[in-house]
């Protein structure tokens, strides 16, 4: 088993033994500034430091940790991850996919991935609204996997999650998501490239995750994913409008709980 799986492992032993908790049926990664969607998911029973638990990077910003809560749902027990490693971070592919990996390790089968991203969409799309995401677009250059496994992508967004989602949200509206590196935005030029290849948002996480958690782990059977994003900027060359990382953070805070309420809804399922 390589590294990766065995560091996941050990974490996922780590966090069943700081939770007392034996398996896992659910996992939750909320971008930064998504604490409001953290809140609604209910009270934790457990917050753990990722730095705490073998495998995690450290954090992007010194004395910001991400953190796992702990948190009952609906009857099942659910980790929320607060905050992520992202590819632009420069610790490899392993970093990025290892708190989707632990909880695949704890048991978990269903992941819900949320972030925020750029709208290529302006004409339908609102600053402030949560997308659903349909598809996804590696264009990284980078991957987690290695060898000889080769997974099928056909529906690495779960139809059966996405239709819940839709069930629980009409107004919903669905988008593929383009997945680059980072951390710079992109040129006018490559977003009028990525609204070619049929992208709808633009952002720098998810992907990589999906494709960790479509593949499993060599004893645990692929997850469901079922991701969201949140528009909280218009793209580069499509407005008249320069990026600002602070209002890119404020929209997301701003929606933050109207997400939480419709991930409480859909985690339980
Ligand atoms: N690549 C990319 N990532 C993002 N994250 C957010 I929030 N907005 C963007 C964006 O416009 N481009």
């Amino acid at each position: 088993m390589s590294d990766a799986f065995v560091r996941a492992a050990e974490a996922a032993q780590a966090l069943r033994e700081r939770a007392g908790v034996a398996s896992f049926d659910a996992a939750v990664v909320l971008g930064s500034g998504w604490v409001p969607a953290a809140d609604a998911l209910g009270t934790p029973s457990a917050e753990i430091a990722v730095t705490d638990l073998p495998g995690f990077a450290p954090p992007a910003v010194a004395g910001h940790a991400g953190r796992i809560r702990v948190v009952e749902c609906g009857g099942r027990h659910v980790l929320v991850f607060l905050g992520r490693t992202h590819l632009y971070e420069g610790h490899g592919t392993d970093a990025v996919v290892h708190g989707v990996r632990t909880a695949l390790a704890a048991g978990v089968r269903t992941v819900v991935l949320t972030n925020a991203a750029g709208g290529l969409r302006p004409e339908t799309q609102r600053v402030g609204e949560p997308v659903l995401i349909s598809d996804h677009i590696n264009l990284t250059g980078d991957h987690p996997l290695t060898g000889a496994t080769f997974v099928d992508m056909s529906e690495a967004y779960s139809a059966r999650l996405r239709d819940l989602a839709r069930t629980a949200d009409p107004s919903l509206a669905e988008g593929v998501y383009a997945a680059l590196r980072g951390p710079t935005y992109e040129t006018p030029a490559e977003i009028r490239m990525l609204r070619t290849l049929g992208a709808d948002l633009v952002g720098m996480s998810t992907a990589l995750e999906t494709i960790a958690a479509r593949r499993g782990l060599p004893d645990a059977e692929p997850a469901e994913v079922l991701a969201f994003s949140l528009v909280t900027n218009v793209a580069a060359g499509l407005s008249d409008r320069h990026l600002d990382h602070a209002e890119v953070l404020a929209e997301g805070r701003a929606a933050a709980a109207r997400m939480g309420a419709l991930l409480a809804t859909l985690v339980p399922k």
